[in-house]
């Protein structure tokens, strides 16, 4: 094993002290590194210097005798390289740090070598290592801002995505823009205000941990400089894992089940349908992708407060103490939407948001929405909370703006929420070992 320096946790020479740069490349030479000692072994050179060639990494490519980075997973830790992204099939953790980022940059180069400073940190930040190197030198400020130093990866998944803006004259890309990216048409209702809308990239941090989510964004801000700035954030929770062990489906800040009618993420046929883009869907480079619809919603929680039981739930055509359907039993149970009392009246509300929303039972798509509470509205003494509304789709017109069409017309729901924010990504396949985010695109 390598001897190590006790205060500064670099390795050191027989006697303990730090390693000079001859001997640095020797180790590196004779031996195959952990990711943590690469990184500590650049000292405080920058995580880009890594990705130059240069020094250390000009060694490993040299001499070909480096693995790639070693990814570790276990209980807490989601692979994050893979066939496809993170953080769209994977169950939903607790937090979410959701942050929209605008290119500064013109040059697609750099935003090229954005693409693959974020990979190198991504994948650290989703296996709880620290960026860079150890924080040693007290002349620099230090590579990692440390407040997860010691934590677990807390199930930390970063995904990543392209807004239309992305495709502008800016870098020479508009030919590569697919046609199903496109920014939203206005919706009946709509009152967004342009602070939460929009943005180049998306970046979804998601985990059991609310620190470790702020974390990832804060530090992939901080390799951004230069190049892209953060545009717009939202952080937002759910029920955390500790409150409800069993992992039944969460509540909103309605207080109804929200999720019960998404498609089974397990079932792979299903996935592919409703998901996951494949080559007949348009450019190759969004095979394995996904789209993603991101709404800020605020509710009129007051009003919402002061109305009946029985106005909530037929607002959602569901049972709130449950989540069953209106008429039927338990929370799985189908929506039958023909059902009819003796009356004739049906059962469940056509208008009502779930009716509204299921429609014939053949468009679907996954939803993955947070509540969010960003403290109170001084202008009216208001709670300023309601949901991240996010959802993943093969095709945006064909889901997402179908079914938000018929929701924004004649849903109950409209009484009780504005929707104040409003964004779409195309979220790029998965991330091979060796490869970057976005590679098929940029590379
Ligand atoms: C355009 C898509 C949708 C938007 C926007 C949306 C907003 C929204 N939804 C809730 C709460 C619930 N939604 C429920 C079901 C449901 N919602 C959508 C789509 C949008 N919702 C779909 C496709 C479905 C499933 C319909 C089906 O086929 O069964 C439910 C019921 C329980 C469930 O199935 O999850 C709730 C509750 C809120 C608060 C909201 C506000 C932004
Ligand atoms: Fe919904």
């Amino acid at each position: 094993m390598n001897k190590q320096n006790r205060s500064t946790g670099l390795p050191a020479n027989a006697e303990g002290a730090p390693l000079n740069e001859e001997s640095k490349s020797n180790l590196i030479l004779d031996k195959k590194l952990s990711r943590r000692d690469m990184l500590r072994l650049t000292g405080a050179t920058s995580l880009g210097l890594l990705l130059g060639g240069g020094g250390v990494g000009g060694i490993m490519a040299a001499r070909n005798a480096v693995a790639e980075p070693t990814v570790t997973s276990d209980a807490d830790s989601i692979p994050f390289y893979g066939s496809h992204q993170a953080g769209i099939l994977t169950p939903a953790q607790n937090f979410i740090y959701f942050a929209a980022f605008d290119l500064t940059t013109t040059k697609l180069a750099d935003v090229k070598k954005l693409m693959q400073a974020w990979t190198t940190a991504a994948a650290s930040l989703t296996t709880g290592s620290l960026i860079g190197n150890v924080n040693d030198n007290p002349n620099l400020p230090p590579s990692d801002t440390g407040e997860v130093d010691g934590l677990n990866p807390s199930r930390c998944t970063l995904t990543f995505g392209v807004g239309p803006s992305f495709f502008d004259n800016r870098f020479g890309l508009s030919s590569k823009r697919p046609t199903l990216l496109a920014d939203l048409p206005a919706f009946t209702g709509d009152n967004l205000d342009p602070k939460w809308c929009g943005g180049d990239i998306c970046v979804q941090a998601c985990a059991d941990d609310l620190q470790v989510a702020f974390h990832a964004i804060r530090n992939l801000a901080r390799i951004a400089r230069g190049t892209a700035v953060l545009r717009w954030t939202q952080e937002g929770f759910q029920r955390t894992g500790t409150a409800d062990p069993k992992g039944t489906t969460p509540r909103n800040l309605l207080g109804f089940k929200d999720g019960t009618g998404n498609p089974d993420t397990t079932n792979e046929a299903e996935m592919n349908e409703v998901v996951w883009n494949n080559s007949s869907d348009g450019p190759s480079w969004m095979s394995g992708g996904t789209y993603m619809a991101v709404r800020r919603v605020r509710f009129r929680i007051e009003v919402w407060d002061r109305s009946s039981l029985s106005d909530q739930e037929a607002t959602f055509g569901r049972y709130r103490h449950n989540g069953a359907p209106i008429g039927a039993k338990d929370e799985f149970d189908d929506l039958n939407l023909k059902a009819a009392d003796a009356s004739g009246k049906p059962v469940i509300p056509p208008d009502s948001h779930s009716a509204l929303a299921h429609g014939d039972g053949t468009v679907k798509m996954l939803r993955r929405s947070y509540s969010i509470s960003s403290g109170l509205d001084i202008a009216t003494g208001q709670l300023d909370a309601g949901l991240l509304f996010i959802s993943f789709q093969r095709d945006l017109m064909k889901q997402f703006v179908a079914i938000q069409q018929r929701l924004s017309k004649s849903d109950r729901l409209n009484e009780y929420m504005t929707h104040t924010g409003s964004a779409v990504f195309a979220c790029f396949p998965g991330i091979r070992k060796g490869g970057y985010i976005g590679e098929a695109l940029l590379g």
